[in-house]
């Protein structure tokens, strides 16, 4: 048998039918469902008279739209058009009969924490939503991309989806990483070595010592921002680590079907002498906590440097630096440590989990916060309520953090939490372009713990001279 890296052997087992020109109808595992891609798709099912194929494997949850403050259930607390979204999604849970988790279920959250955490994701899967960063279940050795709306309807209908193979990319984490660096710092880091159009075309798969060293928590934030490294996937072989994270999980396999799991999961890494179309290496030592100063993700600088000039780009890249910068407003030469910030939003399906909260409460422990507003926005209900018995919301609301409910929040503009025009956040979320966070909102991009040493001090800062 010819040698496999992880992608083939995952995408091999799920192939139902290959055409002559590559076009594969690909097995679909999981579907992920949430109320802003999916309305028109269930609408198409309905008008076409048809169900949905295996509702036992379509799992949805309102996150993006919801408010994340007390009354959420209340439709007048939302716009016109998230009210109908949410509602459109309540309703089709129901009419399909798939799992739902509404706002007022403790498991809701943002659906790319809810999947794991609910033992939906296992590795060898095919998992997809209509959501670019779906991604973020490839930490388990899944195969997970996000769709279109048409494509939703058409995994809705038939629990397959057509694809073509994407190219083989592997990008390697060596060493260990320093003290303040975390897998944000890695995944930001790739990032800025590659571009946001580095991974175009190909399925990355993260490997290194560093990678293995990351939790679960930590490997889901690496594979989150594949997406932003233009990747159609990124993906983490399974380990021990792995198999304890999902065992007893409430949608796990369950005695003898989980001992065939685990069995085949222990198959599941690439061989060897494995063909890669693209090798990156970057060394864990030299990655330094890092903040983006512009609006692409790959505009990412250790929080030891300088704001960049326009000049010290080439090409294309000059002009778009030229626009980054007056749109952040930044001036060329500034320590970005000397960056003020007004706002500090922790959240978002790259940095909501646990882990993320207890290293920004470790860095905010005792502390007051010095700028306007700060928030932590749990990734799901059972995230806030862990964080809760555990402390953490203690700590934050002590040092004047508001303590919300589970959503996407801040990470986008579609529901309340939004930035005022000129307002500069420190955020833990993936994307910064303009308006991202509300219009003419600010957006710097970096780790828990960095976006807490912000909070304390009120301006960008190093992490390390707080620990
Ligand atoms: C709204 C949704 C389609 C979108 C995505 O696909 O990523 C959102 O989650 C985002 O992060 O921008
Ligand atoms: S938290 Fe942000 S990136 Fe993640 S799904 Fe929600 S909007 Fe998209």
């Amino acid at each position: 048998m010819s040698p496999k890296t992880l992608y083939d052997k995952i995408w091999d087992a799920h192939v139902a039918h290959e055409a002559e020109d590559g076009t594969c109808l690909l097995y679909i595992d999981r579907h992920l469902v949430h109320e802003v891609t999916s309305p028109q798709a269930f609408e198409g099912l309905r008008m076409a008279g048809r169900k949905v194929r295996a509702p036992e494997k379509t799992i949805a949850v309102p996150d993006h739209n919801v408010p994340t403050t007390a009354g959420r259930e209340d439709p007048s607390n939302m716009t016109e058009d998230s009210a109908i979204q949410v509602a459109a999604l309540d309703k089709n849970a129901k009419d399909f009969g798939i799992h739902y988790y509404p706002v007022t279920d403790v498991r809701q959250g943002i659906v790319h924490i809810v999947g794991p955490e609910q033992g939906w994701t296992l590795p060898g899967m095919t998992v997809v939503c209509g959501d670019s960063h779906t991604a973020t279940h490839g930490a388990f050795g899944a195969l997970a991309h996000g769709i279109g709306t048409s494509e939703v309807e058409h995994v809705l209908a038939t629990q397959t989806l057509i694809q073509k193979k994407s190219k083989n990319m592997k990008v390697e984490i060596t060493g260990k990483l320093r003290p303040g660096v975390t897998a944000k710092d890695i995944t930001l880091s790739v990032i800025g070595a590659t571009g946001t159009a580095g991974g175009t075309g190909y399925v990355i798969e993260y490997c290194g010592e560093a990678i293995r060293d990351l939790s679960m928590e930590g490997r889901m934030t690496v594979c989150n921002m594949a997406i932003e490294g233009g990747a159609r996937a990124g993906l983490i072989a399974p380990d021990e680590k792995t198999f304890e994270y999902c065992k007893g999980r409430p949608h796990a396999p369950k005695g003898a079907a989980w001992e065939a799991a685990e069995a085949y999961w222990r198959t599941l890494f690439s061989d060897d002498d494995a063909h890669w179309d693209k090798v990156i290496t970057l060394k864990g030592e030299d990655i330094a906590p890092v903040v983006t100063w512009g609006t692409s993700p790959e505009d990412v600088l250790p929080i030891t440097a300088a704001v960049p000039a326009a000049s010290d780009f080439e090409g294309g890249k000059v002009d778009a630096a030229q626009r980054s910068l007056d749109y952040m407003g930044l001036k060329p030469g500034t320590p970005l440590e000397d960056v003020a910030i007004d706002t500090v939003f922790i959240g978002s399906c790259t940095n909501g989990r646990i882990e993320d909260l207890r290293a920004a409460a470790a860095i905010l422990k005792g502390k007051k916060v010095a700028v306007k507003r700060a928030m932590v926005v749990p990734g799901s209900g059972l995230v806030r309520a862990q964080a809760e018995e555990e402390g953490l919301a203690d700590i934050f609301r002590d040092a004047g953090f508001e303590w919300r409910l589970a959503g996407c929040s801040m990470c986008l503009a579609m529901n309340p939490d939004q930035l005022q025009p000129g307002e500069r956040c420190a955020a833990t979320s993936n994307r910064n372009f303009e308006g991202r966070q509300g219009r003419g909102g600010r957006t710097h991009l970096m780790s828990p713990a960095m976006a807490a040493a912000a909070a304390v001090t009120g301006k960008l800062t190093d992490v390390r001279e707080m620990m």
